[in-house]
């Protein structure tokens, strides 16, 4: 494709995006890995963490393979690339950008929860006064303990699947000339159990329900905020600290503030096992590009 596609810039907690209005799946077969890669290149393409290619839902079911749990009974599809152009299943940053972006156009009626499918189903999305978006995630399945490595420098993770994989190391220090490192490679992990890749979190301890992490996400490398990854990181962290689970374990809510690099996230783990991922989302830049 030749001629200038229009495109626009956002990010949450400074996880960037370039997003890609295509309604009527008119990009389906084009937008394949080296075009995803080539548009994420920060210098030579735009430059993001990812690709957020927002689709009419039923466009995208006439034309396109149905991939696993994902969710049809929304409007609006979010199919979401990471920068080195390979798909994951599910972008807590991206949909709540996503879901800016839908109301921004006049796409979406922010006065009720936004439903958007991905490949992990149907997330809600509830945009609020106060600039910030709240994706209800769901359930965060906790599936038992891994291990991480970086150079010689090994701990032991948690592993939490948020739609996509985690691998969650409670750490000392997060300093990147401490053992965890600049993060310029993946950290090393187990093939068997993480055989389509991991993000990997590194976290630790602020105050009570206060956490902070690095991230190194699959095919995007270290970023500035992982939602999902702050997602697993709530509730390695609580469940670290003693409770049981869902929510605080005694019946209500339990919240944890998450600072990651470019900002500072909620995450709420319900009574009723949702996790709960708010902060603020933006649109910042609009333009045209060569597919
Ligand atoms: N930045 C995202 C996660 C994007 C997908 C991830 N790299 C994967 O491959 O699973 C987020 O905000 O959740």
């Amino acid at each position: 494709m030749s001629a200038p596609y229009p495109f626009l810039k956002g990010h949450g907690t400074e996880n960037d995006f370039v997003l890609l209005p295509d309604h009527d799946a008119s990009l389906h077969g084009e937008l394949d890995a080296a075009r995803v890669a080539a548009l994420c290149d920060r210098r030579s393409g735009i430059g993001a963490d990812g690709v957020l290619r927002v689709v009419r839902t039923e466009a995208y079911d006439a034309l396109e393979v149905s991939a696993g749990a994902r969710g049809q009974d929304a409007e609006w599809t979010m199919d979401y690339r990471n920068a080195d152009g390979s798909m994951s299943e599910m972008c807590g940053n991206g949909v709540r950008v996503f879901a800016r972006h839908l109301v921004e156009e006049g796409l979406a009626d922010p006065s009720a929860p936004i439903p958007v499918a991905t490949r992990a189903g149907t997330k809600l999305l509830t945009l609020t006064d106060d600039g910030l978006v709240t994706a209800d995630m769901g359930r965060a399945r906790v599936l038992g303990e891994t291990a991480v490595s970086v150079g010689p420098a090994t701990w032991a993770a948690r592993h939490v699947d948020v739609g996509n994989p985690h691998a969650v190391a409670l750490v000392d220090d997060l300093d990147p000339a401490g053992p965890v490192g600049p993060l310029l490679e993946p950290p090393t992990h187990d093939p068997l159990l993480y055989p389509e890749g991991v993000n990997v979190e590194f976290v630790v301890r602020r105050g009570p329900r206060h956490v902070a992490m690095r991230v190194h996400e699959r095919g995007s490398g270290e970023t500035r905020s992982c939602g999902t990854g702050a997602c697993a990181v709530m509730v390695a962290a609580a469940l670290a600290d003693g409770v049981t689970g869902p929510g605080d374990g005694r019946g209500g809510d339990l919240a944890y503030r998450v600072d990651v690099p470019g900002g500072t996230l909620t995450i709420t783990w319900t009574a009723d096992d949702r996790v709960l991922l708010t902060g603020p989302a933006v649109v910042h830049s609009w333009g045209a590009t060569t597919l």
